[in-house]
């Protein structure tokens, strides 16, 4: 049968290493962005380097090696491992030849693809912009030309004279997109701020699914649907590939035994995440800043499983989440050889797959987010029925008996409400 896809463009793969530990592991990375920004690896390089090179990223005999592989292996592009400078990316074209992206713009390029919901191609687009704008170059006479620009910037300039008076039009029409998508994105946020202040005021614990992309974070959200929620056909959208979610997605997860949680499902992580991307994405994480509880899911079948841990805590750091607590869910254990599920600690080895490890991983985030509160009997007023329907929606009501000297509740409280209706307390 022959196959009608389209051939993929051929990619060289290189990077300058400062002495750098985990270079290796960003080069697998960077091997299958490459792959996810759908382009071959035919080839890689490195130069172990004491400093970067300011002009030209690369030494100028690394940079004859990489032209003559590149050009034996019939690539076309050149991909490197760093945000590179404009002066580094237009010295190594005119050097090599190749059209040269760098890690940055990959990372960009994939999630322009993904982008599916309003929300999160105005975020892609802003850090695009915001990437291009210092990028800008007076040669570069129309925007529609300029490389890897896609159309998100609309293009369609005036043509009012050459060089820098056009550079300045071309720069004063992306500031003023910028500012366009800004407002735009603004008022999104104002509207998922409406939702989740009505979701805070609540006392319904917050739990978050984060990690490392691919490491099956929506497959979690989706096994715990399944088995404890009315709406078990919400379900998340799954695949295998780097950043399949860029939303965040919210679900109440009812557990039988009258507990419920509020848990959140968001884009995934990567090493080197490009900080405009992040800054953009700042909406789209909130969930994860207000969570009582994070679930950090590792792929434990990966051999990197370590590194993408650290990046994982890397990237929360960046975020400005420091202490919040956190279950980390060691993640695909059916690729392996051990026994699942299995509690250690704070820690869970688990298959998101498999109904018995959902059950499991329910039971252990139940026994966290709720380990501060009491179950508690109260005595209300038999007119009281505000206070009994606070309960019932902000509280985890255990009974209820409408007897002749009041009703009698019994309700699982958080350490405030146990404050707030201790006059009530029997
Ligand atoms: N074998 C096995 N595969 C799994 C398991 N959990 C998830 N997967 C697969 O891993 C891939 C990624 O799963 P997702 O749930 O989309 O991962 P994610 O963390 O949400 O990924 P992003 O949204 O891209 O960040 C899919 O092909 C899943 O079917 C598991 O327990 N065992
Ligand atoms: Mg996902």
């Amino acid at each position: 049968m022959i196959e009608n896809t389209p051939r993929k463009n051929k990619a060289f793969i290189a990077g300058v290493n400062l002495n750098d530990s985990n270079f290796d592991y960003y080069m697998t990375e960077l091997a299958n962005l490459t792959e996810a920004a759908n382009m071959e690896v035919v080839g890689q390089a490195r130069q172990n380097a004491e400093h970067i090179v300011a002009g030209t990223y690369f030494g100028l005999g690394k940079i004859n090696e990489i032209k003559d592989m590149a050009r034996g292996l019939k690539a076309k592009v050149l991909i490197l491992n760093d945000e590179l400078t404009p002066v580094q990316i237009r010295n190594l074209e005119k050097l090599t030849k190749l059209r040269v992206i760098d890690r940055t713009e990959l990372i960009l390029e994939i999630f322009s693809k993904r982008a599916r919901t309003k929300q999160a191609k105005l975020q892609v687009q802003l850090a695009r912009l915001q990437y291009e704008l210092p990028r800008l170059h007076p040669s570069e006479n129309n925007l529609d030309q300029q490389r890897g620009n896609g159309g998100s910037t609309g293009g369609g300039f005036a043509n009012r004279g050459a060089g820098e008076s056009k550079l300045e039009l071309n720069r004063r029409t992306i500031g003023k997109q910028i500012a366009i998508i800004k407002n735009e994105l603004k008022e999104i946020s104002q509207q998922e701020e409406i939702k989740a202040k009505r979701r805070n005021q609540n006392n319904i614990p917050k739990v978050a699914l984060v990690g490392y992309t691919n490491a099956g974070k929506s497959t979690t959200m989706n096994g715990l649907l399944q088995e404890f929620s009315k709406h078990s056909d919400k379900q998340v959208f799954v695949k295998n590939m780097l950043f399949a979610t860029l939303d965040t997605n919210v679900r109440r997860i009812e557990l039988d035994n009258n507990f419920s949680f509020i848990l959140s499902d968001t884009v995934g992580f990567i090493s080197k995440l490009p900080h405009n991307l992040v800054e953009s994405f700042k909406a789209t994480l909130q969930e994860v800043r207000d969570a009582d509880l994070l679930i950090n899911v590792v792929d434990a079948s990966d051999p990197n499983m370590i590194q993408m841990i650290r990046t994982t805590q890397n990237v929360l750091n960046e975020i400005g989440i420091k202490n919040t607590p956190m279950i980390t869910a060691y993640n695909k254990a059916d690729k392996s050889e051990r026994n699942y599920p299995q509690i250690e600690g704070s820690n869970i080895l688990y298959s998101a797959t498999d109904p018995k490890s959902i059950t499991t991983l329910a039971n252990l985030i139940t026994k966290r987010i709720f380990v501060n509160y009491k179950r508690t009997r109260l005595l209300l007023p038999l007119s009281d029925g505000k206070t009994l329907s606070y309960l019932h929606e902000n509280a985890q009501v255990i009974s209820e008996n409408f007897q002749n000297d009041g009703i009698h509740v019994t309700v699982r409280l958080a350490p405030e409400q146990q404050n707030r209706f201790s006059n009530y307390i029997v």
